[in-house]
């Protein structure tokens, strides 16, 4: 079955084929979850990567209850068998008969994994009432290299806020231009509309590009730039362009570089689809000389992208401690770059979508140290929507366990800084 072309598989079998294989590539290639190739188009595909991304949320938690059912490891495809039957079960609910028969028909389609078929079934079958035992498990754990950090930074209880703020897909967030057509949701404090879920490209306003894409959290670093109208703005890191098309949206001149020519390509399509313009530079911001000084920059610098594990739970299993070290020199190297790039008296927002001070708090407070002509404007978190424990050193904190009933938002850090006139 393992060759067998996925047409000839019902579809939920084919399905939980391509999640084993989506699998593979983030836990044993080290891939992307997005990047990975699950040997399936349309729905099925879909489905795949909804039930891979489950199983990456949960991991800890099916291990856990796993563990206690089993003598020794099992190897990896048969281990990834069984988590997957354990989120199917108790976290979408699906009939647990369908699921083992299709545990088992998988461990039975590789020569590798087909005398564990038998593991399999009676593992699974001796789930049955485990209902009580599985709500019980914690979230998982965030690995040691980031578990540390966090707890140092934000305190055991928040650390454990996070984890299990990361237990829930992020909802879907657009941002709406002034006016424009947007579907029925919720709007948040502040601005951004929220809504459950759904088929993107069908949502009304989709075609009219009357909104984009965009998380809460995300939205908040271009509107500390004030107002933008009329200006000269430099979006430094700016594709797939979500931040570009708020600036342009708010009438500003804008500038949208970034290095990665493939992710450009999205910001050009995203301005077209919503009739917005911005010049886009493809370039090395390390080597790039802008043709005059900046009114104001944006620079939403690459980082671990810890603030968005509840979108891409992929991510704490491809990264490691030493990249942290990588990024924050990038950023600090970028932030300076930047810098000769403002006009006197220009206004630099500096942003990044990490958990981690290191790659926020830490970065501005070392950046006014090195430059004396520098100065962080104190934020006001009431005036973004935001609540007061939002504030920060220097800018504003946000951790995805705010706002859990409203259904959280991703982490970021974001500073406005002024060069001296
Ligand atoms: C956090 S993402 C930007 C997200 C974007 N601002 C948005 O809101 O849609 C960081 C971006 O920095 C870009 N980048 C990394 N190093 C760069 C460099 N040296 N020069 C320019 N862009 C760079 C990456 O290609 C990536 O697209």
């Amino acid at each position: 079955m393992e060759d067998r072309p996925a047409r000839d598989l019902p579809e939920s079998l084919a399905a939980r084929r391509g999640a084993l294989r989506l699998l593979a590539h983030v836990l044993r290639d080290g891939r992307m979850l997005g990047d990975g190739a699950s040997g399936l188009t349309g729905a099925p595909a879909a489905r795949a990567l909804r039930l891979a991304g489950l199983v990456l949320r949960h991991m800890g938690r099916a291990d856990a209850l796993l563990k206690a059912r089993m003598q020794r490891q099992p190897a990896a495809r048969i281990r990834d068998i069984l988590r997957l039957a354990v989120v199917e079960i108790f976290v979408d609910g699906a009939a647990p008969h369908g699921v083992v028969n299709d545990a088992v028909a998988l461990a039975r389609a590789t020569p590798r994994t087909v005398k564990q078929a038998g593991l399999v079934n009676a593992v699974l079958r001796g789930l049955g009432g485990a209902e009580a035992e599985w709500t019980a498990l914690p979230p998982p754990a965030l690995p040691a290299w980031l578990r540390k950090p966090l707890a140092k930074a934000w305190g055991r209880d928040r650390l454990e806020a996070i984890e299990a703020a990361h237990l829930t897909p992020a909802p879907l967030d657009l941002s709406v231009k002034p006016g424009g057509l947007a579907p029925d949701g919720v709007t948040l404090p502040t601005g951004t509309l929220r809504l459950d879920g759904g088929q993107v490209s069908a949502l009304p306003g989709y075609a009219e590009g009357t909104w984009w894409v965009q998380d809460a959290a995300a939205a908040v670093p271009v509107r500390l730039l004030g107002d933008v109208a009329g200006q000269r703005v430099l979006d430094l890191c700016a594709a797939p362009g979500g931040k570009t098309m708020q600036l342009a949206a708010a009438g500003a001149e804008v500038t949208a570089l970034d290095v990665s020519e493939a992710r450009l390509k999205r910001v050009a399509e995203n301005l077209t689809r919503t009739g917005l313009s911005a010049t886009v530079v493809t370039a090395d911001a390390m080597n790039w000389t802008p043709p005059a000084p900046f009114d104001a920059i944006l620079l939403d610098a690459p980082c671990t992208a810890t603030g968005t594990i509840r979108r891409h739970p992929d991510l704490p299993h491809l990264r490691e401690a030493r990249d942290v070290e990588a990024l924050t020199r990038m950023q600090f190297h970028l932030l300076d770059r930047a810098l000769t790039m403002l006009a006197p008296g220009g206004r630099l927002v500096f942003c990044t979508c990490s958990l981690l001070p290191v790659e926020g708090e830490h970065q501005i407070t070392a950046a006014l140290k090195r430059h004396p002509d520098l100065r962080a404007t104190a934020l006001d978190p009431a005036a973004y929507g935001l609540p007061p424990e939002t504030q920060s050193p220097h800018g504003l904190r946000l951790l995805p366990d705010l706002w859990p009933d409203r259904g959280g938002l991703d982490g970021f850090y974001m500073a406005l800084l002024t060069k001296a006139a």
